[in-house]
């Protein structure tokens, strides 16, 4: 695992909280991008090396709806940048942690990704992602 790439927050309103965090972080979002397959609409902002991810829900069953359902507005995920998914794949699957999609999928802002079950990380949805090169 190289860097924390992104931690994902999940908003109701993405335009409302692209101010507040734009006033937070004193720079715009660099990138708006919705990802169909996800059900989200995603707006990236950089921290130095790392990247804040914002993001709302296109639909109900969307990941970020349930979530925001049941946890209410906050910290999502945490994205670790990869050097070989698939390696990091079968090794976390190995150590017994519960790769919820071990076919990596296309994410935001050129990146393949793989969630973990967050049942099996102390609660903590973790994403990996690799960029594609
Ligand atoms: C675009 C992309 C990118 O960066 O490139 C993204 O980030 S897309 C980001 C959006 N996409 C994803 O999140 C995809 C991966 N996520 C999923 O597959 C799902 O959201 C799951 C993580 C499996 C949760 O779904 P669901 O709630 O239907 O499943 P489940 O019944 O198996 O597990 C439910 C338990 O997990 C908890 N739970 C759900 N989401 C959670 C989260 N983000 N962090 C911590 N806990 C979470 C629920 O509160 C519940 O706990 P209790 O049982 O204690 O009540
Ligand atoms: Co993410």
């Amino acid at each position: 695992m190289k860097k924390i790439e992104h931690i994902g927050i999940a908003v109701n309103d993405l335009e409302t909280s692209n101010l507040i965090f734009e006033k937070l972080l004193g720079a715009a979002p660099y990138k708006f991008e919705e990802v169909e397959s996800e059900g989200v609409t995603t707006s990236f902002f950089n921290v130095g090396p790392n990247k804040i991810e914002l993001l709302a829900a296109t639909n109900t069953d969307s990941p970020i709806a349930k979530f925001i359902a049941k946890k209410g507005e906050g910290i999502h995920h945490i994205a670790f940048d990869v050097e070989d998914i698939v390696l990091e794949i079968a090794r976390l699957k190995e150590e017994g942690f519960v790769v919820l999609n071990e076919v990596p999928k296309k994410g935001a802002d050129n990146k393949l990704v793989a969630f973990l079950h967050p049942k099996s990380t102390n609660g903590v949805l973790i994403e990996l992602c690799q960029e594609i090169r």
